[in-house]
C-alpha cells in the first residue's frame, strides 16, 4: 500500500513532558518497580531506563508472562484463589490467561484503596439539561449493595444475564456494578437504539432482568421511551423482571416493571463473587451494519488488568483525578471511562448530546467539575475546530493535563486545534483499538512526546505490528495492523460461537494464529504509529491503495465542508465502476461549485491526482452506525448491487434515511 502523506521526516512535537513529569509518572514508577521487585534490567540507551518507553515496551512484549504478572501485582489485583500461572496456554485464539485464579472486577472499583476516602467524589454526573448529582465512594457501595439485593430478590445469579436500556447515569452504573458483584454477566444499549436494534443484541444473551429507562433527553428535546421497553419487553422471553428508572418523569410507571425505588429498597452485603479470570464481565458487539451484531465476551480478569494498565501507567489516572470521556452505553468507551474507578480517580459521566445547547457544553463541564482527563471523539475535535471555538479563551482549563480523542483518526488539523484552541500544556492522547478487546492498542505514556499527527506509542503488552500481506514487517510503510501474541482483554469467545469459528474468521483468517484487526497503520521508527483507515474500505486507485483517513483529513480540512464519505467502487463489479465517489454534507450558504475545484486542487496536490473523485456528489447527511462511524462499507455494498438487507442493518443506523441517496445512486429507488 502506497502512503502518500509520509515524508518520513519527523513531525512536529505538539507536546512533550519535561524529566520531573516523566520520573514522576505511574509508568516510570512501575518500571522502577519491576527492576526492584522483579530485577528486571530494562535494555536503555537513555541513562534513565524508567522513563524510557521503547524499552519497558520490548520487555512487555517479550517476557507477556512477566509484564502481566508485574502489573497485577504493581496495580494491586485482589485474587480470591491466586492463579497458577500467568499464561496456560498462549495460542491465539484460546490463550489461556492466569488459570485457577479468581477475583471480581466490582470489588476492583468499589473497595477502598490508598488515596481514595469514604467521603470522595466517586461519581459526577451531568444531564444536558443541566441536572447534576456527585455520588461518594460511600454512597456508591451503598447504591450497588442495594441494587444487588434487588437482583438477587429478582432470582439473578452467576452467569445469569443481566441488560440495560439505558443513558450513561448513575443508575446504569450502579447496576452494572452489582449484576458484577454477583457474577452476572452485562450488557447495555443507548435508549436512542431502535427496538430492532436492541432486539437483535439483547435476544441473543437471554436476559434475566432488564434495566430501562422510560426516556431520555437529547439535543433539547425529551424522547419516551416507554413504548419501546414494552415492545421490547415482548420479545424477551426469558426476562424475570423489568425495573424501570424514572429518569424523565420522577412519576412514569409502567406495568409490571419494578419502580427503581422498589428495587433499591433494601439495604444489601456488598459481597463480590469469586469467579475464575475468564468469566464473562460484559457483552459488547460489534458494530453490526449487517446480519445479527456479534456479542463480544470480555472476562471479569481481561478487563481488570488491561484497565488497571491502560488508565494507571498510559493514562496516569489516579485518585484527585477526575475522568471524564463523552460516550454512551452503548460505545466500549463507556466501559473504558467507568473503569476510572478501578484506579480510584472520580469518573464524570454525561447524558446529552455534545453539541447542546451548542459545543462549548462539555468545555463548560470541564472547567466546572475540574476535569484533569478529557476524552472525545475525531469528529467532535473537527466541529470545534470548524465552529472556531477557542474554549481556553472562555474557560480555565489549567487543569486539564490530558486530552483523549477516538473513533476515528484525529487529523493533524485537530491536532493544532487542540494545541492552540485548548492549550499546548494538554497532553494529546489519540487511541485506537476497538469494541473488540476494549482498549486501545495505539495510545499513549505520560513519558512520551506527542508528535503531530500521530499516535505515541503501542500500548504495553501489545505486540504491535504493520504487515505486508506476506505477513513481513513494515516500517514507515502502511500495512494491516496485526497483534502477534495475546492480550488478557481479547475476547473470551463470542456469545453463541460454541466452536469458535466466528472468532476466527472475525480476527484470524488472514494470518493464521495471528490477530488482524481490519485498520491500516504505519509504524514510525520512533516507536508511535498513524492510522489511514479501515483496511475494508481502502481506496484502491490504479493500484496505489490508500486509507479513507487521508482523504477525510484534506476534505474536511475545508469551513465549506460539514461532512463526508469517500467510496471506492473499483474493486467491486459496482454499477459506477472504478468511480471514486465523494459524498459531502456542506455547511449552510456553501455550493458545490464554490468548494469542489479548491477540493479538487487540495486532494490533487496532498494525496495524489489518482485520488482525486470522479464526482461529487451532495447528500444532507453521512450514514453513520449507532456509534458514530461513518458507513463506508455498508455504501460499498449498496453501490455495489448488494441488496440493502444484507449489505445493512438499517437499526444500526443513527439515521436509515440517510441510505436514501445511496440506494438512488444505486437505482434502488
Ligand atoms: C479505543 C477505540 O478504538 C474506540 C473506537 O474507536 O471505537
Amino acid at each position: 500500500m502506497s502512503d502518500a502523506t509520509a515524508t518520513h521526516e519527523v513531525p512536529e512535537t505538539m507536546w512533550s513532558p519535561t524529566a520531573e513529569q516523566a520520573a514522576g509518572s505511574a509508568v516510570a514508577e512501575f518500571a522502577r518497580w519491576v527492576r526492584d521487585q522483579r530485577g528486571v534490567e530494562l535494555t536503555s540507551a537513555t541513562g534513565r531506563p524508567d522513563t524510557d518507553y521503547a524499552a519497558l515496551h520490548a520487555w512487555s512484549v517479550a517476557d507477556l508472562e512477566g509484564f502481566w504478572s508485574a502489573i497485577a501485582e504493581f496495580c494491586g489485583v485482589r485474587w480470591h484463589e491466586r492463579p497458577e500461572r500467568v499464561l496456560g496456554s498462549r495460542e491465539m485464539p484460546g490463550a489461556q490467561w492466569f488459570p485457577g485464579g479468581t477475583l471480581n472486577y466490582a470489588e476492583h472499583a468499589l473497595t477502598p484503596g490508598p488515596g481514595r476516602a469514604d467521603d470522595d467524589v466517586a461519581v459526577v454526573f451531568a444531564r444536558e439539561d443541566g441536572l447534576e448529582r456527585t455520588v461518594t465512594h460511600r454512597e456508591l457501595r451503598d447504591q450497588v449493595a442495594r441494587a444487588r439485593a434487588g437482583l438477587v430478590a429478582a432470582g439473578v445469579g452467576k452467569g445469569d444475564r443481566v441488560v440495560a436500556l439505558a443513558p450513561n447515569s448513575v443508575e446504569t452504573l450502579v447496576v452494572f456494578l452489582a449484576a458484577a458483584s454477583l457474577g452476572a454477566t452485562w450488557s447495555s444499549c443507548s435508549p436512542d437504539f431502535g427496538v430492532r436494534a436492541v432486539r437483535d443484541r439483547f435476544a441473543q444473551v437471554e436476559p434475566t432482568v432488564l434495566l430501562a429507562v422510560d426516556g431520555y433527553r437529547y439535543g433539547g428535546k425529551s424522547f419516551d421511551i416507554l413504548p419501546t421497553v414494552s415492545a421490547l419487553r415482548a420479545e424477551l422471553p426469558t426476562l424475570r423482571a423489568t425495573v424501570l428508572v424514572p429518569y424523565l418523569d420522577p412519576g412514569a410507571e409502567l406495568a409490571g416493571a419494578t419502580p427503581w425505588a422498589e428495587f433499591t429498597a433494601q439495604a444489601g452485603p456488598l459481597e463480590f463473587e469469586p469467579v475464575p479470570f475468564d468469566h464473562p464481565l460484559w457483552v459488547l458487539y460489534s458494530s453490526g451494519t449487517t446480519g445479527l451484531p456479534k456479542g463480544i465476551v470480555h472476562g471479569h480478569g481481561g478487563i481488570v488488568v488491561e484497565h488497571l494498565k491502560a488508565l494507571r501507567l498510559q493514562t496516569d489516572l489516579a485518585p484527585g483525578d477526575r475522568f471524564f470521556w463523552f460516550s454512551t452505553t452503548g460505545w466500549m468507551m463507556w466501559n473504558f471511562l467507568i473503569g476510572g474507578l478501578l484506579v480510584g480517580a472520580t469518573v464524570v459521566l454525561y447524558d446529552g448530546s455534545p453539541g447542546h445547547p451548542d459545543l462549548d457544553a462539555l468545555w463548560a463541564l470541564a472547567e466546572r467539575h475540574r476535569v484533569t482527563v478529557f476524552g472525545t471523539s475525531a469528529p467532535f475535535v473537527q466541529s470545534c475546530l470548524k465552529a472556531g471555538l477557542r474554549p481556553r479563551d472562555t474557560h480555565d482549563l489549567t487543569g486539564m493535563r490530558a486530552l483523549g480523542s477516538t473513533g476515528a483518526p484525529l487529523s493533524p488539523e485537530g491536532f493544532r486545534w487542540i494545541a492552540d484552541a485548548a492549550g499546548e500544556h494538554i497532553q494529546i492522547c489519540s487511541v485506537s483499538g476497538g469494541t473488540d478487546v476494549c482498549a486501545a492498542f495505539l495510545c499513549s505514556s505520560p513519558t512520551v512526546p506527542v508528535w503531530l499527527g500521530e499516535l505515541s506509542v503501542a500500548a504495553l503488552g501489545a505486540d504491535v505490528h504493520s504487515f505486508d500481506e506476506d505477513g513481513a514487517d513494515l516500517v514507515d510503510e502502511v500495512g494491516e495492523l496485526v497483534i502477534t501474541q495475546p492480550m488478557p482483554s481479547m475476547p473470551v469467545r463470542f456469545w453463541d460461537d460454541p466452536d469458535g469459528t466466528r472468532l476466527r474468521e472475525a480476527y484470524y483468517a488472514d494470518y493464521p494464529g495471528l490477530w488482524r484487526h481490519g485498520d491500516w497503520v504505519r509504524a514510525t521508527p520512533r516507536g508511535s504509529f498513524v492510522i489511514y483507515g479501515r483496511s475494508d474500505s481502502t481506496l484502491n486507485r490504479g493500484g496505489v491503495r490508500m486509507g479513507t483517513a487521508d482523504f477525510y483529513a484534506v476534505v474536511e480540512a475545508f469551513d465549506g465542508v460539514a461532512d463526508s464519505l469517500v467510496i471506492d467502487t473499483t474493486e467491486l463489479g459496482a454499477k459506477d465502476e472504478g468511480a471514486l465517489l465523494c459524498f459531502l454534507v456542506l455547511a449552510p450558504g456553501t455550493a458545490l461549485e464554490d468548494v469542489e475545484p479548491l477540493l479538487r486542487k487540495a486532494l490533487r496536490s496532498e494525496l495524489s491526482p489518482r485520488h482525486v473523485p470522479d464526482r461529487f456528489v451532495v447528500v444532507d447527511s453521512v450514514p453513520r452506525t449507532l456509534n458514530g462511524k461513518k458507513c463506508e462499507v455498508p455504501v460499498k455494498k449498496i453501490l455495489a448491487g448488494v441488496s440493502l438487507e444484507k449489505a445493512v442493518s438499517r437499526d444500526a443506523l443513527q439515521d436509515p434515511g440517510s441510505l436514501r441517496p445511496f440506494l438512488e445512486l444505486a437505482g434502488r429507488v
